[in-house]
């Protein structure tokens, strides 16, 4: 590094100094915290942004938001240059700088990563980050010190993007690194066009019987969402949407009642929605719109709701598109066969309903499992031709492989000449439709929502029937500050607690009192706690099972006394 290079990163580094006896974590997704600890943490992050420019030539993004957490919250999560979460390599480095306690030490670790890691640092090569916020107070003050941590790296250049969801940013990056058009525009025409293109594949028969529901309600969870999907609806004809939770002034207070972590953990209507609701199709977003969960409200009596989370919304994506390559290897007129089958793959977490898992299993589909984050969900995703995942809470996507798009497109060519609008010729259109429709780099609430529609549209179902392919095992999650969350170890995909010893029999043990008892716990990778899920036969079982299950967790492990 030379002297320009490193003078500047002393003096910039001095005034971000970090806070006092805090440990930060890269997590689950980026670091997170109350905002006002945030600045060190972010500023160096900017600069962690710009070595990673750097060393892969690429666009990198760097996304400032909690998503579900309190709006006090706020947090920083960067996109690498696939559009993907950073890479896993990088993590042990992002938790050393943020954590360094003096601008001496910090400098010292930068010195050995750029050394170890070969980046050019100090104007050789240029680097290039696209800035993203959400709706948070906080976000301008960090924003700026993301600029302040870029600007110390000579040739970086910060271009800020403005306000937008988690997965807007994110594609953006993906774009821009595959030499395309980027702009907040493009993305609505393409959500858009994609979504027109499936519904003018519907078979006309169909939708004259359709029992779809009229309208749709969207929570936005008074986050970025809510505002974005005001934007897109305009473009999109054949859905009546409306949107409530805008965050606009007055509406009420981000993710606070509301949102779908909200609504998936609690199973109750958010703020702004009542009995006059009752039946009609309602969704709701978080804060930063990467996940989405449906719901509807059953009867006038309570806000309970029939949820359909993201489970269910994995079991009907995985149903469309079972359909369609089924369609796709049928011998029509043109005597052609699919020339090779493609794999497709279905991931989930520890915390998917065991009634998805088993309704998934009949269908016939391959479902494997990773621990919770959608950093090992997506990476798993991406070793199929089409691998779909979702976790319960509503975070999810679908991966197309390269090759596999390339066959479609080959084949949608020569089917177009020999059988045009034929089942086969459309099933290929829809499949392409659907890589452009759902975003490849993150889930993305709101492509995730015109897919659904879409969908829902193609088989003329409302709501109610998608709720019913199958039935949820009723289930209770439960969180438990403990003294050291970091004391719980698990394994295979964090369904059994490796340390401390004796917990996992306990578990077992509780959870063999109950018929379809199913049982873990871990460390959040988000929150200062240890998170419960339980799994049984009856509500009632499953909260008693969640229940004991706690009360062994804070045997072993100590309650946090702060
Ligand atoms: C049980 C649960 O919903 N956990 C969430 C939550 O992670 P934790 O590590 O559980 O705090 O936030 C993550 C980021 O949004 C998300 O990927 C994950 O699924
Ligand atoms: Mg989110």
């Amino acid at each position: 590094m030379n002297e320009k290079q490193r003078t500047l990163l002393i003096e910039s580094a001095s005034r971000f100094p970090p806070p006092q006896g805090v440990k930060l974590s890269y997590g689950t997704s980026g670091f997170r915290a109350d905002a006002s600890i945030l600045s060190s943490t972010v500023f160096r992050v900017g600069i962690l942004a710009a070595l990673r420019s750097i060393k892969t030539k690429s666009v990198i993004g760097l996304m400032i938001t909690a998503s579900h957490n309190q709006v006090s919250d706020n947090g920083i999560k960067i996109a690498d240059p696939t559009g993907g979460m950073l890479t896993q390599d990088w993590e042990p480095f992002a938790d050393a700088i943020a954590n360094a306690i003096d601008p001496k030490d910090f400098i010292q670790l930068i010195t050995e990563f750029v050394k170890k890691e070969d980046i050019p640092i100090g104007g050789v090569q240029s680097a290039e980050i696209y800035l993203g916020r959400d709706t948070r107070p906080s976000g301008e003050v960090l924003l700026e010190a993301a600029k302040q941590g870029i600007s110390s790296v000579v040739g970086a250049v910060a271009i800020d993007m403005g306000i937008l969801t988690t997965p807007q940013l994110h594609w953006m990056v993906r774009r821009k690194n595959m030499g395309m058009k980027v702009s907040e525009s493009s993305y609505f025409e393409q959500l858009s066009n994609s979504f027109r293109c499936l519904v003018d594949l519907i078979p006309k028969e169909d939708t004259v019987t359709s029992k779809v529901d009229e309208k749709l309600i969207v929570d936005g969870a008074n986050g970025v969402g809510g505002e974005k999907l005001e934007e897109l609806k305009k473009l999109v004809d054949g859905l009546i949407i409306e949107v409530r939770n805008t965050g606009k002034e007055g509406e009420g207070i981000l993710n606070e009642r509301v949102g779908a972590d909200f609504v998936q953990k609690e199973k109750v209507a958010p703020l702004g929605f009542s009995s006059n609701d009752v039946g009609i199709s309602c969704a709701s977003l978080d804060g930063d719109a990467d996940r989405l969960v449906y719901f509807h409200i059953p009867s006038i009596c309570n806000m309970k709701i029939d949820l359909v989370d993201g489970d269910k919304i994995l079991s009907l994506y995985s149903l469309f598109i079972m359909e369609q390559l089924r369609a796709l290897s049928k011998k029509e007129n043109s005597g052609m066969i699919a020339d090779y089958s493609v794999k497709l793959g279905v991931v989930q977490t520890a915390y998917a309903n065991g009634a998805s898992t088993e309704y998934l299993k009949q269908l016939g589909l391959d479902i494997v499992f990773t621990p919770t984050g959608v950093k090992y969900l997506h990476e798993k995703a991406a070793e199929y031709d089409i691998g779909i995942y979702f976790e319960a809470n509503g975070h999810g996507t679908i991966l197309f492989s390269e090759h596999c798009i390339s066959w479609l497109e080959s084949r949608t060519n020569e089917v177009s000449s020999t059988s045009k609008g034929s089942e086969q010729h459309k099933a290929a259109l829809r499949l392409l439709a659907i890589s452009n429709l759902i975003n490849q780099a993150v889930g993305d609430a709101l492509s995730g929502l015109l897919l659904a529609e879409a969908i829902l549209l193609h088989k003329g179902w409302s709501i109610k029937r998608w709720a019913t392919l199958y039935q949820d095992l009723p289930s209770r999650q439960l969180k438990v500050k403990v003294a050291d969350r970091t004391a719980v170890t698990t394994a295979n995909a964090e369904t059994v607690v490796v340390k401390p010893s004796g917990l996992q029999e306990a578990i077992n043990s509780e959870t063999a009192k109950f018929p379809l008892g199913r049982s873990f716990i871990r460390p959040s990778g988000t929150e200062d706690v240890i998170r419960i899920y339980a799994e049984a036969s009856t509500q009632e079982a499953a909260d008693t099972l969640a229940e004991s299950v706690a009360e062994h967790a804070k045997c072993f492990l100590g309650l946090n006394k702060s």
